[in-house]
């Protein structure tokens, strides 16, 4: 018997994009219904294709997903939100995507009960899967919630990969997991109370996949790598006991991923389950406490290459740890695997034509990764004279990274040893530091602001391609956007913003525009990986000592500011969302690697204030994505990803106001860290929660100041000038106007110029307005 291979996901969105361009072309009204369908169905059986073609013998199936696999259990189940018209049964593709993108009026599905502004309904909220960029939709549920099952898209999936001879293992987001990641609505209830409701619908989906023949499925509890409580811990033994009582035939493979299962192994080894999955790479201390607790005939699936990460697997090294421990298990009860579904990373390392060809032999994208466990799998095979033969380039490939001079740079390690704390502290306190900038800045109250992008429109995207290609000269290039800077600029003049922006219509994305200017980072062509429905991103690679050759955003600030007496703000990507965003090295500790990026940052940050730049943004959108997934690791992550925020915006004089950016936040749980890191102005993300979030700046006594968004740019919708108003009326409930800045949620990259002209003209309006009913002065109102 051989050790079997297997995979708990592959990527849905194709090697070239395919997903994206027939959604994007569905949605424009250009391809019809059926032809998305088609481009999903080719996709999938490429999918399966490839995996059985690289040897994996327990292939996934419904791990596909037009938009979200959240998204596609809550339709799943029932839990449709009333608003969307919903009337039981199959719920059909424009509902799907009414709740993923929201709706207008004649984009709604039919019984849409018309409950949104512009006569349609807004989008479902979305946020963070676990510590990933991946965004998922949030389920919403009723406290009179009911689950049906509405069409068994698992089962359907399974047969149509059965018609193309592949006899799969059914992916499914199990209950607890589901029921945790949502929401009351009204958040009235805990949603796991809802389990009892749910179980049903499970039990009815897995029954007829037992039925139709299937012996396996793969129900993904990634809820067991966080602290649990005792009613989610008895919420898992209600749901593994039932399913066993009602389906017993059928064999469970229970898949936790992210980090280590911890205190819930016990937990998780009592239910009865036929086997369970662990993340070996995350936590590899896992392994041996596994196999000496589990149960006998438990299959292990051993999640050992890492899907989250493109590094290549030490075969060697893990084939020596493997060895003696499976054999002592059996060999007939272990599955080799990636420690979670290959969503997480690019495709295919083939694709890549023009990365260095040292780096790229370190390298494994998802397809190379499927070769990896087929290649440790074949040095179990028994009679095998040689086994470590079997890895000779993997060896080489290790040994050559351990010691290539592309990786250590002595600068850099000298630089990072001797920071001094003085290095992330500024000159003065704010309260010094306040009045500077309103005597350098004379800023009326409620001040106007962005957050840095306009809209990356298909012609900006098109220069910047045919620049790529050669078919557009650099001088050309710069011109196009020397104009639509200019554009912008004027624009913005026009209107009536206080602090302008210069549009970052140069930067194909906030991460991977300077993942291509700093030296220790390598960049791909087709490295795409998918951030929220047809949204990808092309993490960068960080495979050595990190530093910045030379200025980065300088000349584009410089010329953006040379064309208004307006104060326009520099914008940089901070350092901890550098890190979050990007595939990092693993032979070094991620808090090492961010002040490296931190330091280069640095030298940006002071070059702009020397080139006369008064304000300068700092992003850090991934700072709380970042926060480890147990509560007891937290502040040791806190600490250093503020020190390194302070360290990036530390170099400057106190008369330099520094901004820093976050979304997709919550912030009470981490208010102190939020505080200590001691940005002059925070712009974050609140007009979804209508101001909600802001409890956390005030309920704290939050000492800087602070522009709570007021215009949720995820949505095609023009808010009006009275809706801003009545936010920002809000958030004087807790912060004194003097601290309030006025904004929208986040940058507008992904709006067209048609939404964000009459928006921007609105959200300046109501400023206006509020200037009118609360005075006009800053200083007066600071020290009223
Ligand atoms: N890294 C990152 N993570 C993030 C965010 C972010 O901005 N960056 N924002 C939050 C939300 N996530 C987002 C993720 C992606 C996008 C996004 O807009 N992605 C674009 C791609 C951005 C990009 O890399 N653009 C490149 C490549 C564009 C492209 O596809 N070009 C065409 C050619 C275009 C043409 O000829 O018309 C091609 O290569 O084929 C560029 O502008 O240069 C997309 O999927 O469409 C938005 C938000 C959270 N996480
Ligand atoms: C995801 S945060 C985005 C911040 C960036 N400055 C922008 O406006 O696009
Ligand atoms: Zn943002």
């Amino acid at each position: 018997m051989t050790i079997k291979t297997a995979n708990l996901g592959f990527p849905r969105i194709g090697s070239h994009r395919e997903l994206k361009f027939a959604l994007e072309r569905y949605w424009a009204g250009k391809i019809e219904r059926q032809d998305l369908l088609d481009v999903a169905a080719r996709l999938r059986a490429e999918n399966w294709a490839a995996q059985k073609a690289r040897g994996i013998q327990i292939i996934p199936s419904n791990d596909f997903s037009l938009y979200d696999q959240v998204l596609d259990t809550s339709v799943l189940v029932g839990a449709v939100p009333p608003a969307y018209g919903w009337k039981g049964g199959p719920v059909d593709l424009d509902t799907y995507f009414a709740m993923a993108r929201g709706s207008t009026a004649s984009t709604c599905a039919s019984g849409c009960t018309h409950s949104g502004p512009d006569g349609g309904n807004p989008a479902q909220e979305m946020t963070k899967w676990f510590d990933t960029n991946y965004h998922y939709m949030v389920p919403e549920f009723s406290d009179d919630q009911r689950f049906e099952l509405t069409r068994n898209a698992p089962l359907e999936a399974f047969l149509e990969a059965k018609a193309l001879g592949h006899v799969t293992r059914p992916v499914l987001l199990g209950p607890v997991t589901f029921l945790k990641l949502g929401k009351a609505h009204a958040g009235a209830f805990d949603t796991i109370d809802l389990i009892e409701r749910l179980l049903p619908a499970y039990a009815q989906l897995l029954t007829e996949l037992a039925n139709a023949g299937v012996e396996w499925v793969q129900i993904d509890e990634p809820c067991l790598v966080l602290d649990l409580d005792e009613r989610e811990r008895r919420a898992l033994a209600l749901t593994y006991r039932t399913f066993a009582s009602e389906i017993p035939q059928l064999k469970i493979m229970l898949a936790t991923y992210f980090g280590a299962i911890g205190d819930n192994l016990p937990k998780a080894l009592s239910l009865p389950i036929a086997g369970l999955h662990l993340d070996l790479v995350r936590a590899p201390q896992q392994l041996e406490v596994l196999l000496q607790t589990a149960p006998a005939q438990l299959v292990l699936s051993l999640g050992v290459v890492d899907g989250r990460n493109l590094w290549r697997t030490d075969l060697a090294g893990l084939y020596r740890r493997l060895q003696p421990l499976i054999e002592a298990h059996g060999r007939d009860r272990i599955e080799l695997a990636p420690s979670c579904s290959l969503l997480h990373v690019p495709i295919d390392l083939d694709l890549e034509r023009a990365l260095d060809p040292e780096l790229a032999s370190w390298l494994a994208f998802a397809l190379q990764k499927l070769d990896e466990l087929s290649l440790l799998a074949r040095a179990f095979e028994p009679g095998l004279a040689n086994p470590e033969q079997v890895f000779a380039r993997s060896i080489a490939a290790a040994e050559a990274r351990l010691t290539s001079l592309k990786v250590h740079d002595p600068l850099v390690a000298g630089r990072l040893k001797n920071l001094t704390a003085a290095d992330s502290r500024r000159q003065s306190g704010f309260a010094t530091r306040r009045r500077l900038q309103e005597d350098r800045l004379a800023l009326p109250l409620f001040p106007t602001t962005t957050i840095g992008s306009f809209p990356q429109t298909p012609e900006v995207r098109q220069a910047r391609s045919l620049h790529a290609k050669g078919e557009l000269s650099y001088v050309d290039y710069l011109a196009y956007l020397r104009q639509e800077t200019e554009k912008a600029v004027r624009w913005q003049e026009e209107i009536g913003i206080e602090v302008l922006v210069h549009g970052e219509f140069e930067r194909n994305d906030m991460v991977q525009y300077f993942g291509e200017q700093l030296s220790g980072y390598a960049f791909t062509q087709s490295g795409w990986v998918q951030s929220y429905g047809s949204r990808y991103v092309r993490p960068p690679i960080i495979f050595g000592d990190v530093s910045r050759p030379n200025p980065m955003t300088v000349d584009w600030a410089t010329y953006a500011q040379s064309l208004t007496g307006k104060p326009m703000k520099g914008m940089l990507t901070g350092p901890v969302t550098m890190l979050q965003w990007s595939f990092v090295r693993d032979d070094l500790p991620r808090s090492i690697v961010c002040r490296q990026i931190a330091l280069a940052l640095r030298d940006e940050v002071t070059d702009l204030e020397t080139a006369g730049i008064a304000v300068i943004q700092i992003d850090e959108p991934a700072l709380r994505e970042g926060l480890p997934l147990r509560q007891a690791d937290r502040n040791a992550y806190l600490d250093w990803a503020v020190e390194c925020f302070r360290i990036s915006a530390s170099g400057v004089g106190d008369e330099t106001q520094i901004h820093t950016h976050m979304c997709y936040s919550e912030f009470n749980d981490i208010m102190a860290a939020i505080a200590a890191m001691d940005a002059d102005v925070i712009s974050i993300e609140t007009s979804r929660s209508k101001m909600e979030l802001l409890g956390a700046f005030t309920d704290q006594a939050y000492p800087n100041e602070i522009g709570p968004g007021v215009y949720d740019i995820h949505s095609p919708r023009v808010p009006s000038v009275d809706e801003m108003v009545h936010l920002i009326e809000k958030a004087t409930d807790g912060l004194t106007p003097a601290q309030i800045w006025v904004n929208p949620d986040c940058g507008l990259k992904t709006r067209r110029w048609e939404e964000v002209r009459p928006a921007l003209v609105n959200m300046v309006q109501a400023a206006q307005a509020l200037r009118q009913s609360f005075g006009s002065g800053r200083r007066e109102a600071a020290n009223a």
